[in-house]
């Protein structure tokens, strides 16, 4: 998606909420990484629901014969489910593993050199979401869009980046076959007829990120990565060496650990698919909290429909009581939200009288 930064261009954002501080350095939590304390890191931190603190989001087979019904009544309840049956295998999970431990390793001098510039949308740096919050996040990412990625790592191995590429290239194939899958089986379950979304494969809004977060020495006074949903239709997420940190919000319990089961893939719901679902489907608020032992690494995987693809709330279902939201292009909305980030959503819902036909 390289034309993804002409939405990102409007809303530039300074270095300084770019280029992270050399982590290998800090000894104790700066002042810029310290999160209030009144910041609620807690897990169920809601003790009404005693009950629901062993809840934890379905682990779904893709070769059930059922598994059309699973993944509504999941993403119904959760926007969240895993997947088992996914076709990606251990060894190549195993390759972006060692990949990725080798970029963050670089030294900070050189991992400097591919730092994502103001108005783009690929290279290193902390997440993109973080001018909307006070602190630092306690994270490095990279982020990896087709044609950037042989320009980033020449200039971090000039003689030897092409085994980076190919782990990385190969990775980004099988997702997206993976996603064009999974879309599928989203549509279906909607009863939506399969649209356009997936007929230009190669106009797709697809990103890899690799978050590295790095181990802490004060993990209960700093965020890995802050409150958010993802923005395009849905994210597949890996998370690697079976070290726990994501976490995702429900209504009720609260902040629900969704701990590394082996083979399986985390797919969460993104803002578009719950535009498209006309909010049938929740758009996964989630966050990653670190740990004081280890390194914690996750690859996440973004897709979405082409720029100029209008996204409208599908109305054919029982009980559809019209659109809840307007309808708009990808464009547009990855531009709104760079603006308002948790506004976004609001901010394109229809008014009661915009129902009234
Ligand atoms: C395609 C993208 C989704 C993402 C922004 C990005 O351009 C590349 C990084 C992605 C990421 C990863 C961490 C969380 C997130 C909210 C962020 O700040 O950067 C997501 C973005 C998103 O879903 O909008
Ligand atoms: O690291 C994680 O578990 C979460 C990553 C994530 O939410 C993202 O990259 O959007
Ligand atoms: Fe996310």
């Amino acid at each position: 998606m390289g034309i993804l930064s002409e939405a990102y261009k409007e809303h530039p954002v300074m270095d300084s909420l770019i280029v992270p501080v050399d982590f290998s350095s800090i000894k104790d939590v700066p002042e810029s990484h310290a999160w209030a304390q009144s910041y609620d890191f807690k897990i169920n931190s809601n003790n009404d629901h005693k009950e629901l603190r062993f809840l934890s989001i379905p682990i779904i087979d893709l070769e059930d014969p059922n598994v059309i019904e699973h993944i509504f009544s999941a993403c119904e309840t959760w926007g969240m489910f895993q997947v088992t049956n996914h076709g990606i295998s251990k060894h190549l999970l195993k390759q972006v593993e060692f990949q990725s431990k080798k970029l963050f390793r670089l030294p900070y001098e050189q991992k400097i050199k591919i730092v994502r510039s103001p108005e783009e949308a690929t290279g290193y740096g902390y997440p993109r979401i973080t001018p909307f919050f006070s602190k630092r996040m306690w994270n490095e990412g990279f982020t990896i869009m087709e044609k950037s990625l042989v320009n980033h790592a020449k200039k971090v191995w000039p003689n030897a980046f092409q085994g980076f590429c190919d782990v990385m290239e190969e990775y980004q194939t099988r997702m997206k076959h993976l996603s064009n899958k999974l879309m599928g089986l989203l549509l279906e379950s909607l009863n939506i007829p399969q649209p356009a979304i997936r007929e230009s494969d190669d106009d797709l809004c697809t990103a890899l990120h690799l978050n590295s977060y790095p181990a802490c020495p004060d993990p209960n006074r700093t965020m890995g990565l802050a409150q958010h949903t993802d923005t395009f239709l849905f994210t597949i997420l890996h998370q690697s060496g079976n070290a726990n940190g994501l976490q995702v919000f429900k209504d009720g319990p609260g902040w629900v650990s969704v701990d590394p089961v082996p083979e399986a893939l985390v797919v969460n719901v993104g803002d578009l698919l719950h535009i498209l679902s006309n909010a049938r489907f929740p758009s996964a608020v989630h966050r990653a909290v670190v740990n004081n032992e280890k390194q914690r690494l996750s690859f996440a995987y973004f897709y979405g429909p082409p720029l100029e693809f209008q996204v409208s709330p599908y109305l054919d279902y029982p009980g559809c009581k019209g659109p809840v939201f307007r309808s708009l292009t990808v464009k547009e909305y990855v531009s709104i939200k760079s603006k308002l980030l948790d506004m976004a959503l609001p901010s394109i819902k229809m008014l009661p009288d915009q129902n009234l036909s």
